[in-house]
């Protein structure tokens, strides 16, 4: 669907890249000609996908980082610059998450979402800005939210990241405006239910739950990867040079079904829809 030299020769950070949707995004970005460059914590994790992932070709740099750690970051970019001389785009994709009710959390528990999701991607942000901004060259960030930020409704059972999410999204829309004069843009993606081994393995521990939370959603199915990917290369493209500060929400429809008041008639019948308006109609 894009041309195959959308994204040619850009170098592409992308935290959490190893894994999930952060390893999804960067096949693409591949297949579009970009340069990548993926960063978590975990070595082997890296190594085995930057090998997987250059199976077709391409070139995949790694380096463990924990986004949580100042120094790290620097390292990273230091590391990053000193390879391919350049950085063009970030993906601020690493998160952690768990369900809990919230009166069961520790102080801990807290931190340990808030700092991956909301300090994680403001040190960063800040760390490669500062440096776009000292050389003159401008880039793209995209920051990957929920939906539960972009609608601004939070979630229960989840509360540390949607409070940090929403931190992030915000830190999204000021540094649009903020960062605009240095040819900075910056983009969000807010995706619904992407079925990944490190979402479904802390937020949908039983079959039960997935059939619930399926049927939040219009579509009635969950996404799939390729068509999240598609989205964030559009958005980090230049063919996307005016979007600044947006977030797109991609999730079958999910959210708006739960804002409308009355779309939990949904599963009503024609048979029940004839008797509910013969109680309705004007005797
Ligand atoms: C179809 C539907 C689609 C639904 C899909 C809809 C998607 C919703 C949006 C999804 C958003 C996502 O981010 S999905 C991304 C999911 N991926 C990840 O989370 C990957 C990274 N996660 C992690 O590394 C860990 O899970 C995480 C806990 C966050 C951080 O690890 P750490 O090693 O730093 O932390 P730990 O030392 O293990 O734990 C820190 C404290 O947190 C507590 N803690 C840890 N896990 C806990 C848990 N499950 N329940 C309660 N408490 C927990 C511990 O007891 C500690 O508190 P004390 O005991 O007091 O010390
Ligand atoms: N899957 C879904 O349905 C949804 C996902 N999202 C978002 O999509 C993104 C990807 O999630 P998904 O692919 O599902 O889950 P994953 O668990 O696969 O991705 C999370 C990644 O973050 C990395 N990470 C975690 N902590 C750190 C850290 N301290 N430093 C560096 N990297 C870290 C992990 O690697 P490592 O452990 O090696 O550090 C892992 O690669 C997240 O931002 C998530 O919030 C949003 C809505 C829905």
């Amino acid at each position: 669907m894009f041309r195959r030299d959308l994204l040619q020769d850009k170098v592409v950070v992308i935290t959490g890249g190893g894994t999930g949707l952060g390893r999804a995004i960067g096949e693409r970005y591949l297949e579009l000609g970009a340069k990548l460059a993926i960063a978590s914590r975990r070595e082997e994790v890296l190594a085995r996908a930057a090998q997987e992932m250059t199976a077709q070709g391409g070139e995949v740099f790694y380096k463990s980082c924990d986004v949580r750690e100042e120094k790290q970051i620097a390292d990273l970019f230091d590391a990053v610059f000193a390879h391919y001389g350049k950085v063009d785009i970030l993906v601020n994709n690493a998160a952690g998450n768990f369900i809990s009710p919230t009166e069961r959390l520790s102080a801990h528990a807290v931190d340990a979402v808030l700092k991956i999701v909301l300090h994680g991607t403001f040190y960063t942000t800040l760390e490669l800005g500062k440096r776009w901004i000292t050389s003159g060259q401008g880039g793209v960030m995209l920051n990957i939210v929920t939906t539960y930020a972009a609608s601004g409704a939070g979630s229960g059972f989840v509360v540390p990241s949607a409070a940090a999410k929403a931190g992030v999204l915000s830190l999204t829309r000021s540094l649009a405006v903020e960062w605009a004069k240095y040819g900075i843009r910056q983009v969000a993606i807010a995706p619904g239910m992407f079925p990944t081994e490190g979402a479904w393995s802390r937020l949908v521990p039983s079959d039960e739950i997935a059939e619930r939370l399926m049927h939040r959603v219009p579509l009635r199915r969950v996404g799939n990867k390729s068509e999240l990917a598609n989205l964030a290369a559009f958005l980090v493209s230049d063919e996307a040079g005016y979007i600044n500060g947006e977030v797109v929400t991609i999730d079958g429809g999910e959210w708006l079904q739960g804002a409308g008041e009355f779309n939990e008639l949904i599963d009503l019948s024609a048979h029940d829809w004839d008797q509910l308006s013969a109680m309705t109609r004007k005797k």
